[in-house]
């Protein structure tokens, strides 16, 4: 195991009793020592399960996990949770309410001499901008508050991983913004390692280092947030990651050809005759034009944007996110242009390499005679 793991799982298997499903399958991940990875995935895939392996609350029934280098679990060996130097928040906090702000932080420090208590509990509740409540109870508290209680008093024993599973869920929408760029800074200021479980993609993609995509029990993709949502593995993973439009291009040798512009395919070991490209909403700017290949079918105001459906010739809708400059009315003909300079190209359900854009759809649409791609029914080849 390299230097800079800190917690890896090695093919871990977990069935809960009873159960014929594994909870968890076949799952390996690297933690680097001192990141914020967030595991993403929908209700039910095995989140928590895996939390709580790594916390030492459940055993794995085969495979093995390291903490900081050490087997923790696997071949025989279990260490006990209060041994693994591991912090655990919970999605309710699981605060004792009948201890004050400072006696919940203190809980975790019973091993410690008074008096390096009472100094780290001070610590903690500066690093938290808790001191002035430290005498309240949890009932006193906003949940804003309780969460950095919480997460005061995991940190307390100076865990080398802390765990938090869905920190957000119970706060609502704003303050659930706030509370994400204040842990951010908190956890960026103590350089721990952290491991958290979400499934909302935006609160992962915001807050991660990397993020984790598991999927039914096992991780799939562990990628930079831009990375994860550019370059998916599999279309499944590019639709949890957010609004995704596959448009279809025609292949010829490593040149494709689709109504969002024509590339050049890369990595593409045998490029196969149609490809599928991934656009997301911000990738695609619109232009009206009396021969565009894209006709507006629907129009949505969100406030900063608006979301513009378009039909393109190939019979696919793309949707796509436009700034409050562009307006326009619905069958309007539009030009639909992709703004970045690669792309992702799916064949079948993988990602089968990058697509770099070549040229840009004026130049395709100049070539407006040939037959469109995908929907299309004759085989006149793109050159
Ligand atoms: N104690 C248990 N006994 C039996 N099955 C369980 C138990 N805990 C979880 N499971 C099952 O294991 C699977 C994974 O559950 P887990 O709680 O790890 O998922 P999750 O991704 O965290 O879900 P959520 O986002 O809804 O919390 C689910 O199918 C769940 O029903």
């Amino acid at each position: 195991m390299s230097e800079t793991c800190a917690v890896r799982l090695a093919g871990v298997w977990k069935w809960y009793r009873g159960t014929v499903v594994p909870a968890v399958r076949d799952l390996w991940l690297d933690v680097r020592a001192g990141e914020l990875l967030a595991i993403l995935g929908p209700s039910g895939c095995g989140k928590t399960t895996t939390l709580r392996l790594i916390a030492g609350l459940e055993r794995p029934d085969t495979g093995a996990i390291e903490i900081g280098g050490r087997v923790v679990a696997g071949g025989g060996r279990f260490v006990p949770p209060e041994e693994r130097g591991v912090g655990l928040v919970f999605q309710d906090y699981a605060l004792f309410p009948h201890l004050t702000v400072e006696e919940n932080i203190a809980f975790g420090l019973r091993g410690f001499a008074r008096q390096e208590r009472a100094r780290r509990v001070q610590e903690l509740l500066a690093l938290t901008g808790l001191e002035a409540f430290r005498t309240r109870y949890p009932h006193q508290l906003s949940g804003g508050q309780q969460q950095r209680v919480a997460i005061a008093r995991a940190l307390a024993p100076h865990p080398a991983v802390l765990l938090l599973d869905e920190p957000f869920a119970n706060l609502d929408a704003e303050l659930r913004l706030r509370m994400r760029e204040e842990l951010r800074r908190l956890l960026r200021d103590v350089g721990v390692t952290v491991i958290l479980v979400t499934h909302d993609r935006d609160e992962a993609l915001a807050l991660a280092d990397r993020v984790a995509v598991m999927l039914e029990g096992t991780v799939v993709q562990v990628d930079t947030p831009e990375r994860v949502y550019h370059e998916p593995r599999t279309r499944e993973v590019a639709r949890l990651l957010g609004q995704a439009s596959f448009v279809p291009a025609r292949v010829l040798g490593r040149l494709g050809r689709s109504d969002i512009g024509s590339f050049a395919l890369e990595g593409a070991e045998e490029p196969t005759e149609q490809v599928e490209l991934l656009l997301r909403p911000r990738d695609v700017v619109l232009e009206r034009h009396p021969e565009g290949l894209g006709v507006v079918v629907d129009r949505r105001f969100v406030g900063a944007e608006t979301i513009y459906r378009v039909l393109l010739r190939c019979g696919i809708t793309v949707e796509t996110s436009q700034p409050p400059s562009v307006e326009l009315a619905i069958g309007e003909r539009v030009e639909v242009r992709c703004n970045r300079a690669r792309v992702a190209a799916f064949a079948g359900d993988e990602r089968i390499g990058l697509a770099a854009l070549l040229e840009r759809l004026g130049r395709t649409r100049s070539a407006d005679t040939e037959a469109p791609v995908a929907g299309g029914t004759d085989g006149a080849a793109a050159s």
